[in-house]
């Protein structure tokens, strides 16, 4: 069983039994019922910028929703000004439960369980081949927050004119990550852009990375309306690009899936990882852990797994490359 503390975005998605039995929560049925569905673009300092019928609309939290918060990709429903004009505020009365929560922890100077994003259903992870170096921990710790919010990851690795991909598409291949290779050359002459665009159809993906990589060449050659909101000036969110510290959600052209850009990261804090959430995602080796010690961390010497692989159930591999990803939890020099 998890266990979150204090986190007040859990109550999303359990339901929080009745402790007294004999009262029914007057407050779990919607009474705004008038109230407009929104998607949360992105957030400032309690500014809350909503996509509500094609329209941008700027929201606060009301206050019955007390110290639950909203972060960008919520589905959210909005009463009172809905039309957008400027110097107008909406209030989110109900936050609608995730499909999936994206979070990371614990950084450097952080330390707090943060959800990055939520109803995300890809990770791009996107790395530069050089300049900077790629950073395979990084890497892997980003595909465990991935894997553990039930997120499918996607490894973009930019770049390429600087330096090749082939040892980076050995490594994780034994991982079954899809990648895609792109330099800032073939992203503007269409080609490349076209098979990232293929990757996201339909699709809600987040996009991480460490600062430089060139996520931002990235995305503006996916959604070309954000280079002109990030000239100076937001389009989007009137804020200067320089402030940036929330994801912010852009829809891809032609109704064909979103992108979250998020802020460059420097680490990916994974104090929160459940392994037995990770290792869903390793549908090979998940039956030979029925035989594991209770609440096995799947790296240790009565590790059902390791006879799972002797006996030939899995590849070898598969459980090194998942003990590899498990054992970045522990925090080392550098993340
Ligand atoms: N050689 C080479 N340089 C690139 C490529 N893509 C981007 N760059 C350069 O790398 C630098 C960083 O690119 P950005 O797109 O701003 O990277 P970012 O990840 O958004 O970086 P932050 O804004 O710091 O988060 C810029 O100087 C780009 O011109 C590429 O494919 N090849
Ligand atoms: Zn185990």
């Amino acid at each position: 069983m998890r266990r979150y503390g204090k986190n007040p975005d859990e109550d999303d998605v359990r339901v929080r039994p009745n402790r007294k039995g004999n009262r029914p929560r007057t407050n779990i049925r919607p009474k705004h019922e008038d109230a407009a569905e929104g998607l949360v673009l992105t957030v400032d300092r309690g500014r809350l910028t909503c996509l509500i019928e094609g329209r941008t609309v700027t929201a606060m939290k009301a206050r019955e929703l007390g110290r639950k918060s909203a972060v960008v990709g919520d589905r959210v429903a909005v009463v009172g000004d809905l039309s957008g004009a400027k110097d107008t505020l909406a209030r989110i009365v109900r936050v609608e439960p995730r499909t999936s929560t994206l979070r990371r922890t614990a950084d450097d100077d952080d330390p707090f369980e943060r959800v990055v994003v939520a109803n995300a259903d890809q990770l791009a992870i996107v790395t530069a081949l050089a300049d900077p170096e790629p950073r395979p921990r990084l890497i892997d710790r980003c595909l465990v927050a991935a894997y553990d919010a039930g997120l499918e990851p996607l490894l973009v690795l930019t770049k390429s004119d600087l330096a090749s991909a082939d040892a980076l598409l050995e490594s994780y291949g034994t991982l079954g990550v899809p990648a895609i290779v792109t330099n800032r050359d073939e992203l503007t002459d269409g080609s490349a852009a076209e098979q990232v665009r293929e990757a996201l159809k339909g699709r809600m993906t987040a996009f991480v990375g460490h600062s430089g990589v060139g996520k931002t060449t990235l995305v503006n050659a996916l959604v070309p309306e954000r280079r002109r909101a990030t000239g100076n000036v937001n389009a989007v969110t009137g804020r200067g690009r320089h402030t940036t510290t929330s994801a912010l959600a852009l829809p891809l052209p032609g109704d064909a899936g979103w992108v979250i850009d998020t802020p460059g990261v420097r680490s990916f804090g994974l104090a929160h990882i459940d392994p037995s959430r990770v290792i869903h995602a390793f549908p090979d080796l998940e039956p030979g852990t029925v035989d594991c010690p209770r609440a096995c961390s799947h790296d240790e010497q009565d590790c059902a797994l390791d006879q799972w692989v002797a006996d030939g159930h899995a590849d070898p591999a598969r459980l090194h490359s998942l003990r590899r990803l498990l054992s970045t939890r522990e925090r080392r020099e550098g993340d």
